[in-house]
């Protein structure tokens, strides 16, 4: 087994070292590959797993140490399954709420029960940077876009994203209770599972 307080996290995102740290608790340290480098690779996969691979592989070659991906993104019903993998770059890299402006205007008059998505969370953990066999692990999260944003805690597509088993947007549940059911975090509970961590 590999040596796992030593884990970077490949990714930029603080919201994801946030929520995936507090979901892994204080055995295992995330350290984000930021403290490496600020060049972020081109996420050219065509699917949530080629890309989060393709990010753990990164991390890893750059760092010498057994890395962890997370590819994520939002799955819009009425959008065929749009932006997916490009949620991120949605609005072309103009940030999270210019993606959240347009989703609103993609699905202005758009009715509620037409209105189903689900974000998607891969996580990749590599061993090291040519590691033949990366652990991956997903995990789906249900829910509804919104009309208008609402809540202020979480990251990204939070506001928008009706979560119905809380009655709440996912930015309005406490990142206590994000973490006990969201995408990342079933995808989470898996990866722990496969490594033994509980
Ligand atoms: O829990 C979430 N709550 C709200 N929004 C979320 C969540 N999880 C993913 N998302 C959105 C953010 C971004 O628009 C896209 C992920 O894109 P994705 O490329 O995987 O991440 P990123 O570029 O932000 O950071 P990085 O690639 O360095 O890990 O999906
Ligand atoms: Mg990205």
């Amino acid at each position: 087994m590999m040596n796992l307080k030593q884990l970077v996290l490949a990714s930029h995102n603080a919201g994801k070292l946030k929520e995936l740290q507090a979901m892994l608790g204080d055995s295992v340290q995330l350290r984000s590959i930021g403290e490496w480098s600020k060049v972020e690779p081109e996420e050219t996969g065509l699917s949530f797993v080629e890309n989060a691979i393709l990010k753990a592989r990164n991390a890893s070659r750059i760092s010498g140490l057994p890395a962890l991906a997370d590819d994520s993104g939002l799955a819009v019903d009425f959008l065929g399954g749009a932006p997916g993998i490009y949620s991120a770059r949605y609005a072309d890299g103009k940030g999270d709420a210019a993606n959240n402006a347009k989703l609103l205007d993609a699905l202005k008059d758009v009715p509620q029960a037409e209105r189903g998505a689900q974000f998607v969370c891969v996580l990749a953990l590599v061993r090291h940077a040519d590691d033949p066999l990366p652990i991956l692990c997903e995990g789906l999260w249900h829910g509804r876009i919104l009309t208008a944003a609402s809540g202020e805690h979480g990251f990204g597509y939070d506001p928008l994203f009706w979560v119905p088993e809380r009655e709440v947007s996912s930015a309005e549940l406490s990142p206590v209770d994000k973490n006990q059911i969201s995408h990342r975090a079933r995808a989470m509970d898996l990866l722990r599972q496969r490594l033994g961590l509980k």
